[in-house]
């Protein structure tokens, strides 16, 4: 069967993991949520004495696991849950702005797709790191309504906000990430808008799943 390689970026909160791992599932394809790297990297970050990122990216080793989904280890130890809390999200996007860490990510991304078969979400996946990827998606939805869902996921996993607070995070991260030096994130001219705002997960899924049977064909 044909190889493809599908990119899905869009701003904080728009459903993207949600939906590549279920188009990932669906197609026998492997998952990549890139945005946990960068939230990696955020924890060892915070968690070193010595802030140089050069230095901090000699010592670290992040491995991914797929694992119904994607489950994150930071030399062994396995920070899947610990990268959502509050403090990984409020420091993550200054950490993604540092050219050292968007080269070394960028550099790990590109070799996890360099033989076809992923589905990989992100902020410059279609711009950046697969520009020939077969299928772009850009996706988006109101703040309010992301603010929502992401408040839905904080309660599942124990973790304090209110909506009103998520509305201004969620707002205050997407205006970083679109307007730092390297790869803002920002439509790839050859990438298809989709507006998840009042629609189900499995609305969604299904567009795309549309779409990549056309290029699969
Ligand atoms: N139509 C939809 N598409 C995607 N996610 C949705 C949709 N409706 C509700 N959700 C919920 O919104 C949240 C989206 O979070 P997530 O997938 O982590 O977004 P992102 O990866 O863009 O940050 C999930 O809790 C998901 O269950
Ligand atoms: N390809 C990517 C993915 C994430 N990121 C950064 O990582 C942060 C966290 O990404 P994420 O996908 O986990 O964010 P959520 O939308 O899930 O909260 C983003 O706000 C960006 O700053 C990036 O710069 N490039």
């Amino acid at each position: 069967m044909k190889k493809i390689n599908i990119a899905i970026d869009g701003p904080a909160a728009a459903g993207k993991s949600t939906i590549a791992k279920k188009v990932a599932a669906a197609l026998n394809m492997v998952y990549v949520d890139t945005g946990a790297m960068y939230r990696a990297i955020t924890l060892a970050y915070l968690k070193s004495d010595d802030k140089d990122f050069s230095t901090l990216l000699e010592q670290i080793d992040i491995r991914l696991v797929a694992d119904h989904g994607q489950r994150v280890l930071l030399s062994g130890e396995d920070i899947t849950e610990r990268i959502r809390e509050n403090d990984i999200t409020e420091n993550v996007s200054f950490v993604a702005s540092q050219a050292a860490v968007r080269s070394y990510l960028v550099e790990l991304q590109q070799q996890l797709t360099r033989d076809k078969g992923v589905v990989m979400d992100g902020r410059d996946i279609g711009t950046t790191v697969i520009p020939d990827a077969e299928l772009k998606i850009y996706m988006i939805a109101s703040v309010e309504e992301r603010a929502q869902r992401r408040q839905l996921d904080n309660e599942s996993r124990g973790i304090d906000s209110t909506v009103e607070q998520l509305k201004a995070d969620i707002a205050h991260r997407d205006h970083l990430d679109m307007t730092r030096e390297i790869s803002p994130l920002t439509q790839a001219a050859d990438a298809i808008e989709i507006d998840t705002t009042g629609r189900s997960i499995e609305e969604v899924t299904a567009i795309i799943l549309k779409l990549a049977s056309d290029k699969l064909e």
